[in-house]
Parts: C-alpha cells; structure tokens; sequence
C-alpha cells in the first residue's frame, strides 16, 4: 500500500492539504470568536439547502441528461437530505416522483438507472429508499416486491455473494443493496441469504475493515455495507469486531473528518460510511464483550438516557450462544438464534447504544459544519464544488453525530450533544438502512401485512 509521507521531515498529503485550505484557519478562526457569535458559523442552512435540494428534484425530468443512468440515486440523495432536513415535496412533485420512478422499475423486477434501462442492485436500492421516504400507500405499493425478489434471485452468485446486474461484478456493495432492500420489504429469507455472510467473512482484511472483493484493500463505503449486510441476515458474529472498531477508530483524521481508508485525505461522505459503522457497533455490546471475552455490561446498567452518565460494570452476564445449528436448506447455518428476518430492522434500533461514542462527534461535526458546509449543499472537502451525493452523505452523518451519545432512539439528544445552535437538530434515521427512522417504521408496518 502507498503511503502518503514521502520522506522523513515532509509533510504528508493530509498535512499538505489542510495548509493548502486554510483548515487550521477556519477553526481558529472562528474558535476565536466569542461563543455567542460562533453560533452564525455552525449553523445548517436550512432553508438554503432546502433550494438547493428542491431544484435538483425539479429538473429531473425526462430532458435530465447529466448522470443519465443514476436517476434513482439523484432522486434518493435529494429525497433522503430533505427528509432529514424535517421537510417534504408538495403533492405534485411527490406525485411526478413515484411516477419517474415508476418507468424505471423493470417489468421482470428491480430499477434501472433511468426508464428502460438495464435493472440494477444499486438504483434499486436508490429506488426502494427514495420510495420509502416519500412514504403513502401509492409509493410503497408501486414497488412489484415479488418480481423483486425474483430479480435479487437472478443477481445471485455461486460464491453466495450477488452480482450487481446480469454479467456485472460481484462484490460486498452489491450484498449490502440486495440485503438492504429484501430486508426493508420484508421478502428477506433462507434462500437470499444462503452463504452471504461467508462471502462478506472473506472481505474481512487484515485491517480490521472490508474490501469491496476477496483480497482488496479495506474501504470505509464496503466496511459499512458488510457490517450492516451481516447484522440483517444475523450473522454479524462471524465478524471480527475488535479489529474492526480498532479499524474505524483510526479513519477519523486531526480535521475531525473521517478518511475512506489509510492514507487517503478526509472526505465529508465518509461521515456517514465510517460514523455509520461506529454507531452501529455501540449497540453490538454483547457480542463484542464476547468476542473479547469480556462480561458484558448488565441491561439493568444501560437505564441512563445519556453516556454523560455511564459507568461500566464487570458483572457477568454472558448470553447463551447457538452456533452452527442445522440449516433448512442444507449445510451450515451461521445464525446464532433463531430470529425473524422481518424483526431484525426494528430490533436492532430498540436495542439500546450500550457503547459509548467510539469517535468524537464534536470534532465531526465541526467538520461537517465549517469544512464540508457551502451557503447551500455540502461537498466533500474546502476546494472540491458541492454535489447532492456529498449533501446526502454529510446531512446523514451529521443526523448520526446528533443521536449517537442518546442510549436509545426515544430519548432526545441532548444540548451538549449538538454543535451549535439546538435547532441545528435533523431528523434521526435508522443506520441499517439509511433512511429516516419514522419513514422507516412506515414502511416495516406496510410491508409486514404481507
Ligand atoms: C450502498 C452503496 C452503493 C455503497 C457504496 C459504498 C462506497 C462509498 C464505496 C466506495 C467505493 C470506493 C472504493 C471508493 C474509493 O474512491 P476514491 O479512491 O475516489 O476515494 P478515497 O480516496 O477516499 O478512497
Ligand atoms: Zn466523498
């Protein structure tokens, strides 16, 4: 692997790049303004981003040209930073919306990236999700969830991993898009999942994080999709989840931001794929206690609404673990209890975050709010233009900066938890699959009266 410091004394790229952008300058900058007045500076432009956001959506029509084949993704990254902006479309843009949306659904199951086009793992991901946050029975019931789970049938690869269209390339992305949408429709079964989490074990590096392929490096963008792909087939076990925490805890660079892998510049996005992996391994407590052969702090210890008041506790209390248990369609079944595939969205958020913070938030969201904040939209970094990709991105990981110091999704977070003015405040959202977290229970509710 190439490393960025090329030789003793000189700078690296990172060092490089903050000189270049004045990053220093704009923290102390404002750190040297009086606290009251700071507030200016880390504010969210709402209502600017809002513009922004509603005039992409505006002109996504057919005459759209420009990232032709990644409609559904330009519709997702819009409709998600809306919702997370505790906004909506009015009834005809809602409307004109399901209806592109539509034309772009295959007759034989899945979403091209444009009507008529090829269907594929990622715009059908886009689709599901921009889908599920416009919300109502006419979005969620356009989606054909027989053909489908015939399509995510199709896309699957002898290796137990899936391909991300006919003849395309298979890779943990494509687990992750396959598992996300069969998860959230509620057609996730035995026959899906039979050995994805073997292929997913092989992307495992020596790092700690997961390649996007057997012997790759490991990428912050495929560390999430493997983790959350293993925790929605139940097998997030298998994992190494040390590693992988010791990992991620070493991605967030001195500029608060988090980098994608080692030795590569921060990047706004990153804020979502990496801090979505670090708040999701706070509600792994118990298998990660076991994995390190830890006791496991006690349900009862976990009571407190905020980290603030946490203390650890050595009390044994090690769950009972079923390993390796007959599977029905044959061979090795890596489950370790038997759980519903239609329960495990909605579990894993009751469960409560009885880890602490494994990033620093605050430094983050500082990031997020000086470095990665244009008047209107985010980019990824001071000198690189804003895009709704990065807005999409960095408004996630700032909704999941917010939440993560709250010991569970009822309780709001706190003052001190938010950079900023408390208004500053984004909608929570469900980290599995990235979508806001009421839109999500929506859509679980709809789609378990089948
Ligand atoms: C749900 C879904 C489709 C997820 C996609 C996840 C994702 C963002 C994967 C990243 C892919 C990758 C290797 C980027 C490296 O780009 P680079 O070399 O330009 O960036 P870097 O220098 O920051 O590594
Ligand atoms: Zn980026």
């Amino acid at each position: 692997m190439e490393s960025s410091r090329k030789a003793r004394g000189t700078k690296t790229q990172e060092e490089q790049w903050m000189v270049e952008n004045d990053v220093g300058q704009i923290y102390s900058s404002v750190s040297s303004i009086p606290p009251n007045a700071q507030s200016v500076f880390l504010e969210i432009r709402r209502d600017n981003h809002i513009q922004y956001l509603m005039h992409g959506l505006n002109n996504l029509g057919p005459s759209f040209s420009t990232l032709d084949a990644n409609r559904p993704w330009i519709c997702y990254w819009i409709l998600h930073s809306i919702a997370l902006l505790g906004d909506s479309l009015d009834e005809e843009l809602e409307h004109s919306t399901i209806e592109f949306l539509s034309r772009c659904q295959d007759p034989d199951g899945g979403y091209g990236g444009g009507p008529g086009q090829m269907p594929h793992l990622a715009t059908t991901y886009a689709a599901v999700n921009s889908l599920i946050t416009l919300g109502g029975p006419k979005s969620l019931s356009s989606i054909n969830r027989g053909k489908l789970r015939a399509f995510l049938l199709r896309m699957k690869d002898a290796s137990g991993g899936f391909r991300m269209h006919d003849g395309g390339e298979v890779d943990v992305r494509a687990c992750y898009t396959a598992i996300s949408v069969a998860s959230v429709l509620n057609i996730l079964d035995d026959e899906l999942t039979q050995n994805v989490g073997d292929y997913i074990l092989s992307c495992q590096t020596y790092e700690g994080g997961i390649a996007g392929e057997p012997g790759s490096e490991a990428h912050g963008g495929y560390t999430f999709c493997g983790l959350a792909a293993m925790i929605l087939i139940n097998e997030v076990h298998r994992l190494d989840l040390p590693c992988l925490i010791d990992w991620v805890v070493f991605r967030q660079g001195v500029e608060g931001g988090f980098q994608g892998r080692t030795n590569k510049l921060v990047d706004g996005c990153y804020s979502f794929w990496q801090g979505g992996v670090a708040v999701i391994v706070q509600k792994l407590h118990s298998v990660i206690c076991e994995q390190l052969g830890l006791s496991k702090v006690l349900d009862s210890e976990c009571d407190s609404e905020s980290y603030h008041d946490y203390e650890t506790s050595d009390i044994s209390d090690v769950e009972e673990c079923t390993v390796e248990t007959s599977c029905p369609l044959g061979g090795t079944c890596h489950r370790r209890k038997e759980v519903s595939f239609a329960d495990i969205g909605v579990d894993f958020i009751s469960n409560k975050r009885a880890i602490a913070p494994i990033f620093s938030s605050m430094h983050l969201q500082q990031y997020l709010l000086l470095c990665s904040q244009e008047g209107a939209g985010f980019r990824d970094k001071p000198g690189k233009p804003r895009d709704h990709y990065h807005t999409c991105y960095c408004l996630s990981g700032l909704s999941v900066c917010q939440y993560c110091s709250s010991a569970d999704a009822d309780s709001p977070p706190l003052a001190r938890d938010i950079l900023g003015p408390y208004s500053n405040l984004l909608e929570q959202l469900h980290p599995l699959y990235n979508l806001v977290l009421d839109r999500y229970y929506e859509a679980h509710d709809f789609f378990s009266k089948f």
